[in-house]
């Protein structure tokens, strides 16, 4: 759920540096570092590491998560490692191996890795980077205080609000159907993070939110930075000649800070008027001023508004896209969805958050849709902090493990058929939800999506309401051909995106066009 470019540098290599960095950390490695394996037991199967550059050239550049199920195959095994100049890497492509170790072993394999460049560009606050110490603890406890199930129930109003006026974008213009997801998934956590109404792109917040990761993430583009590969050059001053990384990322630094203060400090303001929106941060600078808060929350709270809004729409326009797109060429189960729909509600209102529980087929949409198509494939690597043994194996301390949901999502013995787009898997011969209600695209552990009931709440009401409204048809050209629909997609650093296609949302009724412009 961090910035998309961030994220690729978790698990790219930044090759150039590599290679010319190669032979002189192999030389300090070889007089400096042993390994602590008492037991001498030997690294898991994966490609044979090459002199100097170890297997600098074997991580795929695209697609990894369909990349690492091959070397799962080439090397009959789940899991897997490979290393790089000081770059451990695990690759886990079974549950039942990233239950144990991510779950089961958690106190040693919660940590972040370790990017040098970000404490420079300022990221170094978002929660997902954070390492697994006080200010992570800090940052997890008042997430959960908010966002856990019973406490997310207090964003159901915006959310339903949100919902409306996509709704009603999608009336007017429906051609512009990615534009509104976007939106919707923007405006979401800056009215729910701030009470902060998104009113275009061309917002000063949106604004600000891209200049920042246009900036700082070019520094964290492979090959952009030596400082990745030498941590101590970022000890080098900004004013030094010819240190232009240093330069960018203290500019990108100010720019984050400017992103992160800017909202916060608009709350500030509304909440010494009384006119602010409820919201997770007005709720906490309440708390402060009745004294409730210390210093460290201040700064903890900013960091997670600021996480949220700069990162949580990724996901959220991902799974909307794919839910468009499934829905176009899905047809039949389109028809399931709006049968059930019309049983429960009828036609006379909109769904709302407590219709839920009566509509079983939604919530098996929801869950197969991030099944079939999660947003960050790859998930979001951890790190281990102490050496470990697993399997007879020797995994060392500072490993990157990379959970590969994506394996894990196709897995035959989990879900039969894997690559059919089925809902049905999740409901019992009664039609009732079964018991599989684990979303695997949120991760492990305990560094699982702190916002994954936000998430869920968010993406059940947009399938709920979108279907509730529209058909979502394939488009026609002006000869009443069908046009075809473009099935791919693409990466964007760990996230996974519907890439353009064309379809149709045509309103269902006139009725459902009068709720949705009352609901305006
Ligand atoms: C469909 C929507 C979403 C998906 C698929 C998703 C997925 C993920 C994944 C895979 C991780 C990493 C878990 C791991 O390390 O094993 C993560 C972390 C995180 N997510 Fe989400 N997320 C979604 C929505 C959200 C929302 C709406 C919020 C905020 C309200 C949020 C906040 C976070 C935070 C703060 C972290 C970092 C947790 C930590 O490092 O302790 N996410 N998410």
């Amino acid at each position: 759920m961090i910035c998309s470019r961030l994220r690729r540098v978790m698990f790219q290599v930044d090759f150039l540096s590599l290679v010319a960095g190669g032979l002189v950390i192999w030389f300090i490695k070889r007089v400096f570092y042993s390994s602590n394996n008492s037991r001498n037991a030997p690294y898991p199967p994966g490609p044979k590491p090459k002199p100097f550059i170890g297997n600098a050239l074997d991580f795929p550049q695209f697609r990894p998560y369909e990349a690492y199920v091959e070397w799962g195959k080439r090397y009959s095994s789940d899991i897997l490692y490979a290393s790089a100049l000081g770059n451990k890497i695990l690759i886990v492509n079974k549950l039942e191996d990233a239950d144990e170790l991510l779950d089961r072993r958690a106190r040693k394999y919660s940590d972040r890795p370790l990017i040098p460049i970000v404490d420079l560009t300022g990221w170094a606050g978002n929660v997902a980077l954070l390492h697994y110490g006080k200010s992570w603890r800090l940052s997890r406890k008042l997430c959960q205080q908010s966002f856990r199930a019973e406490a997310a129930r207090d964003f159901h109003p915006l959310l339903l609000k949100k919902i409306h006026e996509m709704l009603d974008r999608l009336l007017v213009n429906p051609e512009d159907f990615d534009e509104h997801s976007k939106m919707l998934s923007i405006s979401v956590p800056m009215i729910t993070m701030y009470g902060y109404e998104v009113e275009s792109f061309q917002d000063p917040c949106i604004v600000a939110a891209e200049e920042s990761i246009a900036v700082g993430s070019d520094l964290l583009l492979p090959g952009r930075s030596w400082i990745n590969t030498f941590p101590i050059l970022r000890h080098v001053p900004p004013w030094f000649p010819g240190a232009t990384t240093r330069r960018i990322a203290e500019q990108a630094r100010q720019i984050n800070k400017r992103v992160r203060d800017i909202p916060f400090e608009f709350v500030q303001k509304k909440v010494a008027e009384g006119t602010e929106i409820p919201s997770f941060v007005s709720r906490f600078l309440r708390r402060q001023q009745e004294g409730r808060s210390s210093q460290e929350e201040d700064e903890a709270v900013r960091n997670i508004a600021w996480t949220v809004y700069s990162g949580a729409s990724d996901t959220t326009i991902s799974a909307t896209g794919t839910f468009f797109y499934l829905m176009t060429i899905h047809p039949e189960i389109q028809k399931n969805a709006q049968s059930e729909i019309d049983r429960v509600i009828g036609p006379g209102r909109l769904p709302n958050f407590e219709d839920r529980p009566s509509l079983p087929y939604i919530d098996a949409l929801y869950r197969e849709i991030l099944r079939f198509r999660p947003p960050v494939p790859m998930g979001v690597a951890h790190a281990l902090t102490e050496d470990d043994y697993y399997k007879g194996y020797f995994i060392p301390k500072g490993t990157m493990i990379l959970p590969n949901i994506w394996a894990m999502t196709r897995d035959e013995s989990i879900y039969p058929e894997p690559l059919q787009f089925k809902p049905e898997r999740f409901l019992d011969a009664n039609g009732n939800l079964n018991d599989d209600g684990r979303v695997l695209a949120y991760g492990f552990g305990r560094r699982i999506c702190v916002g994954k009931h936000i998430g869920s709440d968010t993406l059940w009401i947009i399938i709920a309401s979108v279907l509730a409204s529209f058909n979502i048809e394939r488009s026609k050209d002006d000869f009443g051909n069908e046009v075809e629909v473009n099935h791919d997609y693409h990466d964007l650093g760990i996230l996974h995106h519907k890439s353009k296609f064309q379809c149709t949302f045509v309103p269902r009724s006139a009725v459902v066009k009068k709720l949705i412009e009352e609901a305006r």
